[in-house]
């Protein structure tokens, strides 16, 4: 069979969503060809964001790479445009002077973005966000300059603006209307937005009208109307988009606002199709992805000549991509004649809530601080049923078991298999259903491993853990099975037990809560001895022969047999004596290897048990706790000690948190960092807490890890001063300690147990002082485990005649 010629105009994500769906409908029908002016393969816009403001890296967000393109035989010309268009003898004309036929044709231009033609626009340093190359030129400006305006308090401006931010420029938004995000949000959920954001140091110019852009060949500021200007060095438009007509226009295709399809994304043109934000249907261009991906299914099933009944336009909903602030808007979000208005505002927790109700159905919803509920508020929306009765249940907050399973009628069972649940990227519920049933998938993260769902602005999360509830029966259950094969107990009911009976000791809990085994194993008998410790630091003694074998003998046994000696350097910063104590302990001891560590500080390999408490008396250093469950290191960067970007002593800060917390005892090992400006040379945003200073405060990171498994970590707040520093890492480390597994690093809780809670538990000022006062009791009973040893004979003995260690992991 001959195969027909399918050209696509536009490599990006709506048009490759319809080739995707195509390749799996008709896999053989056509032989394509794709045209796209950029120099990339398929990537995930909307993740540019997130790159921006640290959270992704740009090879992260390739959605189709070069091997795809080759594996379904693709005709792929990267930075092609395609500049004219022959309809009748149906040939497309590139720039670079290719020429192919076709028998369909999709356009799938997307937009440009909208840039004022205000005089100066020319400048250098005048740029949009919408690409790859915006993006890197946002970062290398920020290398260079200081100060950065960006003109649009959209979504895409405020998202600009975070990740600017983030770059360490100063930033200012300049709005044209007085309250920001005014297409999506009402004035009051506007005016709560806007004080999170100058809490993060966003500085804002509402009701501005740009005039023109100063500076002779690069911008220097900007004129409003009116006379008053800014300094700056950078402007970011980002006052909307315009669909991409022209080579459509050029070619006699109809075009309205954008050009304009049927139900069948039809254009005038037999055999021209469009999809994608450069198309207009029923009278809307849209700006998000949920509805192109909607557009791409039908026009696949189109070109497949599979049974489709057409595409009908979108409800959308919209969640602003910026850590540390939750806002959801969809659908009608301002009231009108004949709708009702619901409204529930705490000020105190910072949460607003909207509901627009219309002939006793939703049509609209927003929602500032809390924002758990949009995903069903938005289904609800869509499905336009009636909502009498409930809607105080809807505005106050849909509990969490009927918003995921609720009793036979349940709206994600009814959702039929098509259904997007992720908007972001264009996830089915039958995809997610997929991953659970026939791919084994138990927990949201490998759902999101396995289909993206959840993977881009995260607001469909309780949808997709909704599913699991309902789909994943036995296994979703055997997620909860007991801590290890002693018992069936959970972690949680182990201590909630603890608690309720005042168990004081390992033997206690095993006889008490039944333990199958009489000594319990190498699973639960550590995990019991520091759940014990973190209920009861005063009274409870620890039990060293429940400790793993690094945490026994204070040192890391390394695969001869011999172990590391790390002393405690605060912050990573040495003196010429110190050093020449260490180099003197290493001579005399012949230690066989000296070596700097990742975490900046001096490892001396090589050393027998035996020597172990000669060379620490010999240091008359502390322990730098590179064996144990506990703080590690606290590594920094130069900060404005010396270095001409920092902002912040990063040096001062990274020992006294260093001095704060050593000794501590953690469910797992903990690793800071504090880098004195956003180039962030300390990485401290791949550690467990991460502190990196800004102008005028400092960015407060969670969550990250560098190791197998490498994470970003999340933002959790940002403060002005060190002793807040010290105060909200108090009480994250508390939290941790109190609610993580044994043996759970911070990246995998935070994943588990999700951003939005451990925020929610450290928002008030009150819990973190109680936090942090149980730290501090926790940490006022630890010594230094080398001088105790040191110290007692007794304990000294146990180094004489130790052999044959085993490593556990
Ligand atoms: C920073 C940012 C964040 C965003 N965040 C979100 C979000 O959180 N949620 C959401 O739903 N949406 C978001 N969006 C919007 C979303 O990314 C777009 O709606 C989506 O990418 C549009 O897809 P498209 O394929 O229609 O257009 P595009 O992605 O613009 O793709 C069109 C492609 O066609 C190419 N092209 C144009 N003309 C020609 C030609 N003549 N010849 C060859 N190639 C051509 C262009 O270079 C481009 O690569 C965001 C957008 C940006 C910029
Ligand atoms: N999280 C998300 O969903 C997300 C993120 C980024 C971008 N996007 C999409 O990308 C597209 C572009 O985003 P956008 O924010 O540029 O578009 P937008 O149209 O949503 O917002 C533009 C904003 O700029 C303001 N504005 C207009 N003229 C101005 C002027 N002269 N001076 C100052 N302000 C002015 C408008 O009042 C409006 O609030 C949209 O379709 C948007 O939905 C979505
Ligand atoms: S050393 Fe510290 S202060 Fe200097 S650029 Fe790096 S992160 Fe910024
Ligand atoms: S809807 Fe944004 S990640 Fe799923």
């Amino acid at each position: 069979m001959n195969k027909q010629k399918l050209v696509l105009v536009g490599n990006g994500m709506a048009g490759l969503r319809a080739l995707e769906h195509l390749l799996k409908l008709a896999p053989d029908q056509y032989e394509i060809t794709i045209f796209g002016s950029e120099p990339h393969p398929n990537y995930n816009r909307i993740m540019l964001s997130s790159v921006l403001a640290g959270g992704a890296d740009l090879n992260d967000i390739v959605l189709n790479d070069l091997d795809w393109y080759a594996g379904n035989h693709i005709q792929l010309h990267l930075g092609h445009t395609v500049t004219r268009l022959d309809t009748e003898r149906r040939k497309v004309y590139s720039d670079k002077g290719a020429v192919v036929e076709y028998d369909k044709l999709i356009l799938a231009t997307g937009s440009n973005p909208f840039m004022l033609p205000l005089p100066g626009a020319d400048k250098e340093g005048v740029i949009a966000f919408r690409s790859i190359q915006d993006c890197q030129m946002m970062m290398e400006t920020s290398r260079s300059y200081r100060k950065a305006a960006v003109i649009g308090g959209g979504l895409l401006g405020l998202e600009a603006a975070r990740g600017l931010l983030h770059l360490g420029m100063e930033v200012s938004v300049i709005h044209i209307h007085p309250y920001l995000m005014d297409r999506q949000l009402d004035e009051a959920a506007s005016r709560m937005l806007q004080s999170e954001l100058e809490a993060q140091g966003m500085k804002f110019l509402l009701s501005r009208s740009s005039e023109s852009i100063l500076g002779r060949k690069r911008v220097k500021g900007l004129r409003f109307s009116g006379g008053e200007t800014i300094d700056t060095d950078l402007i970011v438009m980002a006052v909307g988009i315009k669909p991409n007509t022209e080579l459509a226009r050029g070619a006699g295709i109809e075009v309205n606002r954008g050009i304009v399809v049927n139900d069948n994304m039809e254009t005038n043109i037999p055999g021209v199709y469009a999809l994608g934000e450069c198309a207009e249907h029923r009278g809307i261009s849209y700006g998000l992805v949920a509805p192109l991906y909607e557009q791409g299914a039908v026009l696949a099933k189109r070109l497949a000549g599979a049974p489709t009944d057409g595409y009908h336009g979108s409800v959308t909903s919209t969640k602003l991509k910026v850590s540390g602030v939750d806002v959801f808007s969809a659908g009608t979000f301002i009231e009108q004649e004949g709708t009702r208005v619901l409204k529930f505002q705490d000020e105190i927790s910072g949460v607003y809530k909207k509901l627009v109700i219309h002939e006793d159905r939703l049509a609209g919803a927003v929602l500032f601080g809390d924002i758990d509920d949009g995903a069903e508020l938005f289904s609800i929306i869509k499905s336009g049923e009636s909502i009498k009765g409930r809607e105080k249940e809807l505005l106050l907050g849909i509990p969490s078991d009927a918003r995921n399973i609720s009793s036979g009628n349940n709206r994600l069972m009814q959702m039929s298999n098509e259904e997007i649940v992720c908007g972001c990227n264009g996830v089915s519920k039958g995809t997610i259903l997929e991953a659970i049933q026939e791919k084994d998938c138990t927990s949201v993260g490998q759902i999101k491993a396995c289909t993206k769902a959840s993977a881009s602005c995260g607001g469909c999360k309780p949808q997709v853990e909704g599913l699991l509830q309902l789909y994943a029966g036995d296994k979703a259950v055997s997620a909860k099975e007991g801590i290890c094969g002693c018992t069936t107990l959970t972690r949680d009911e182990i201590v909630e037990e603890m608690k309720r009976m005042r168990l004081m000791s390992v033997k206690e809990v095993m006889n008490v809560l039944g333990w199958d085994t009489e000594e319990g194993c190498t699973k639960c008998r550590p995990a019991l001895n520091y759940y014990l410790g973190m209920l009861w630091p005063e009274e409870y003694v620890d039990e060293k022969e429940s400790r793993i074998t690094n945490e026994r003998f204070h040192a890391n046994i390394q695969k001869d047999g011999t172990y590391s000696v790390v002393p405690r350097i605060y912050g990573g910063v040495t003196s010429p004596a110190e050093l020449k104590k260490i180099a003197e302990v290493a001579e005399q001891f012949e230690v066989p290897l000296v070596k700097f560590t990742g975490g900046q500080r001096l490892d001396l390999l090589g050393i027998r048990k035996e020597n172990l408490p000669k060379i620490w008396e010999a240091l008359d250093m502390p322990s730098g706790h590179a064996y144990g469950k506990t703080l590690r290191t606290v590594k920094t960067c130069v900060g404005n000690t010396f270095c001409r970007f920092g902002t912040q002593d990063a040096i001062g800060m990274g020992i006294r948190l260093e001095k704060e917390f050593e000794r501590l005892n953690t469910p797992s090992k903990v690793k800071l960092a504090v880098s004195g400006c956003p180039r962030n040379c300390a990485e401290a945003t791949i550690k467990d807490f991460g502190i990196v200073a800004i102008d005028g405060g400092w960015e407060l990171h969670i969550g990250g890890n560098g190791g197998v498994h490498v994470r970003a970590t999340d933002l959790l707040c940002v403060v002005k001063t060190e002793d807040e520093v010290v105060e909200w890492a108090s009480a994250f480390l508390q939290y941790y300690r109190e609610h993580a597994n044994w043996n759970e690093r911070t990246s995998n809780w935070v994943e588990r147990v999700g951003l939005g809670s451990i925020k929610q538990a450290l928002e008030s000022h009150e819990e973190r002082l109680a936090l942090q006062s149980r730290i501090q009791a926790a940490l006022a009973v630890t010594t230094d485990p080398w001088k105790q040893i040191i110290e007692e004979p007794e304990l000294r003995k146990n180094f004489e005649s130790l052999s044959g260690a085993k490593v556990e992991q």
